[in-house]
């Protein structure tokens, strides 16, 4: 902008000569055009007038964007700045602006817009908008560039093998292969050659030489899923493999060198089964050198209403959720995580009536709320209990910020992306809801008919 400024200075000597430059050049067509010209010094002088006039005003309009371009991009950002103090101010109460504590919650806010910016344009796939979410893909998108083992832990269903997909994709190595094993998947005596592959004639049905997981995946990454269920014999291989980078064919001699980034994933826990000697400890730090944790659903509720949305989309429904099936949704605690919420959406999607999943009789009868199998569960279907925010401060928090996101998206809904509109159905003001949707990152275009 300094730059610009000091340059302006130059602007009236610019526009001097281009002003002088340009009647001469105008005058001297005339002259050579019509003859007759030339001799008449009211046309000559209405022409300099023209001339000059034009050029001054075509010049000062350049001028004038020019300089004021970087003077609106500032007083933009100094509005944004301040609707985010606004928002601190409204949820700090009577604090000075000054004090620290503001400040820092300013600055979370701040880096929570830009973070949850940064982890939708970096994993499109990943449906994320809570926190905890936030929190694991920042980490993936850091650990993404470099070539570092990663460990990612968290209960079944939780997004783990996406998580790691993701991180290849944003590598370096993205245009490389992208192989899969799950350890639990293959027999104990299998999958040695799985992985390593082996030579013609290595054991009884090896008819032919093959290739294995880590040679297929030679430039690109090796996605190691429930590395916990390995047998010890193969954890061996697997550490002399992330430790040299070569590997044997089973039935071969020679050991090749491949160069492959190794992301292992398990919903087991590695010290417990170190400390029971079923997990070697050497493999562990080998493999834990960046971890990455996935909390479990019951955990970031507020991810649920994007979930289900995204769901829909998947299956190729179009379905509006009723707020008590969303309601219903909000409440389980989902002990087969993200995977059980789809197929309960899907569930749901082919049973919806007039574009509408509703709660089935039988789900409200049997108060499937907090814990879908728990029979005993006296919870009030369609309502939160204490039973759905058990304990602490955080959970009543994330459920109730579920509880606003979810009104707040069947407001718009229902009026078609209309702010005002949504805020008169809710009974608050305009402003207050501007304020929430930020908050909660509400993308309105969603809701906007057309
Ligand atoms: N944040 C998310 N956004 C969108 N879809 C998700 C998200 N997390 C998980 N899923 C979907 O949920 C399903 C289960 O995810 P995934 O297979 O990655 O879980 P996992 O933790 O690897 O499970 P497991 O431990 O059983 O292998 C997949 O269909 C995946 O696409």
């Amino acid at each position: 902008m300094r730059f610009r400024v000091g340059l302006g200075f130059l602007v009236p000597f610019v526009l001097a000569g281009v002003t002088v430059l340009s009647v001469l050049v105008t005058d001297r067509a005339l002259a050579l055009l019509h003859p007759g010209f030339a001799q008449s010094m009211e046309a000559r002088l209405a022409l300099l007038c023209a001339v000059s006039g034009g050029v001054c005003f075509a010049a000062s309009l350049i001028t004038f964007r020019w300089l004021t371009g970087p003077l609106e991009r500032f007083l933009k950002r100094a509005r944004e700045i301040n609707v985010l103090s606004d928002v601190a101010e409204r949820d700090t109460g009577d604090k000075p602006a000054t004090d620290p504590a503001i400040l820092d919650d300013l600055f979370m806010q701040v880096s929570n817009v830009l973070s949850a910016l940064d982890a939708k344009a970096l994993f499109p796939d990943i449906v994320c908008h809570s926190r905890p979410m936030r929190e694991v893909l920042t980490r993936a998108a850091k650990v993404a560039q470099s070539d570092a083992t990663v460990l990612i832990t968290g209960e079944s269903g939780t997004g783990k093998e996406l998580v790691a997909s993701g991180i290849h994709s944003r590598s370096r190595r993205a245009e490389g292969p992208y192989i899969a094993v799950n350890c639990a998947a293959i027999p104990d005596q299998l999958l040695e050659s799985e992985l390593f592959g082996h030579e013609r004639g290595a054991f009884t049905g090896a008819v032919s030489a093959k290739p294995g997981k880590f040679e297929l995946a030679d430039g690109g990454t090796l996605f190691l899923d429930e590395v916990g269920d390995m047998p010890l014999a193969t954890q061996a291989k697997i550490l002399r493999m992330l430790e040299n980078g070569e590997c044997t064919r089973v039935g071969g001699t020679k050991a090749k060198k491949f160069n492959v980034r190794v992301v292992a994933a398990t919903n087991r826990d590695l010290r417990t089964m170190v400390a029971e000697r079923t997990f070697r400890e050497d493999l562990y730090h080998r493999l834990n050198v960046f971890p990455i944790h996935i909390p479990p659903l019951r955990e970031r509720r507020e991810d649920i209403p994007a979930l289900v949305q995204h769901f829909l989309e998947r299956q190729g429904h179009d379905l509006h959720c009723a707020p008590e099936m969303l309601q219903l949704f909000i409440s389980r605690d989902w002990p087969g995580n993200i995977r059980e919420l789809a197929n309960h959406v899907e569930r749901a999607a082919v049973l919806a009536e007039d574009g509408v999943m509703r709660p089935l009789p039988e789900q409200t009868s049997r108060g499937e709320t907090a814990h879908a199998d728990d029979a005993a569960s006296d919870a009030t279907p369609g309502h939160p209990t204490a039973e759905h925010s058990p304990t602490g401060q955080t959970d009543i928090d994330t459920y109730l910020a579920a509880m606003e996101r979810q009104m707040i998206c069947a407001a718009l809904q229902q009026s078609g992306g209309i702010q005002a509109r949504a805020a008169e159905l809710l009974g608050i003001k305009p402003r207050s809801l501007w304020h929430r949707v930020k908050k909660l990152e509400i993308n309105v275009g969603e809701y906007k008919e057309g």
